[in-house]
């Protein structure tokens, strides 16, 4: 799966820029608040306009101080997962408990120094791990190669039946790291930069797919 990310996007001409990845699986929105990360994007009413004007499955990153406070606003308007961070949640089972009551997925995201083992319990009550492979708060950084560990690591549980969530990996996806997250195991992408900075967005969507598609075929566990 595919998940550009609107953050690389023209935010003045947002309907546009969402169609433009037509065929995407999901449109990964940044939800920044300028305390949890040093940059302040949208919040729920531009979220929920978005929401209105497109048919792909809405993925919002909460990249905010007190989830616990916000995170059931955004899976009440519509959207179809929703990711706090495990470092900002005061009660994170609540969290999911309220996003899923709410009709929408529930995502716990760990940053790149933040180790994945003490929060696998935790996990039994998500739907989606999100991994950062940049630190939170830009697009266009390079990614951090050591987070894959924690992306093999899950995807074992996974394998193993102790955990069932899929696995997202963020930041610094592109045509020259994809393989490497394809083959850790990584069920979906989050682009940015690749994406909104292609000539063309759905064609670039596309490659990356294809080139998920090939690497994840040849898995290191497989
Ligand atoms: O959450 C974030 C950054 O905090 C990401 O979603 C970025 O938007 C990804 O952008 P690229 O690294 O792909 O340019």
């Amino acid at each position: 799966m595919i998940a550009p990310s609107i953050l690389a996007a023209d935010f003045a001409r947002l309907a546009e820029e969402t169609a433009a990845v037509r065929g995407a699986d999901w449109l990964h929105v940044d939800v920044m608040d300028g305390h949890f990360v040093p940059n302040l994007t949208i919040g729920l009413p531009v979220v929920q306009a978005l929401l209105s004007n497109t048919d792909i499955p809405v993925d919002c990153h909460l990249m905010i101080e007190d989830p616990d406070r916000w995170a059931v606003g955004y899976a009440e308007a519509g959207a179809h997962n929703v990711t706090v961070h495990v470092e900002a949640a005061g009660d994170p089972s609540k969290i999911a408990k309220d996003i899923r009551a709410a009709g929408a997925r529930a995502g716990l995201s760990i940053k790149p120094g933040t180790p994945l083992e003490p929060y696998v319990e935790l996990l039994a009550h998500f739907d989606t791990l999100l991994v950062m492979s940049v630190e939170p708060g830009f697009g266009g950084q390079e990614f951090i190669p050591d987070v894959l560990d924690k992306v093999r690591a899950a995807k074992r549980l996974v394998a193993a039946g102790e955990l069932s969530v899929l696995v997202e990996i963020d930041g610094g996806i592109n045509a020259e790291t994809i393989e490497r997250a394809a083959q850790a195991g990584v069920d979906c992408f989050v682009a940015g930069s690749a994406v909104y900075g292609a000539d063309d967005p759905a064609e670039a969507v596309r490659q990356l797919r294809a080139m998920a598609d090939t690497a994840g075929a040849g898995r290191e566990e497989s």
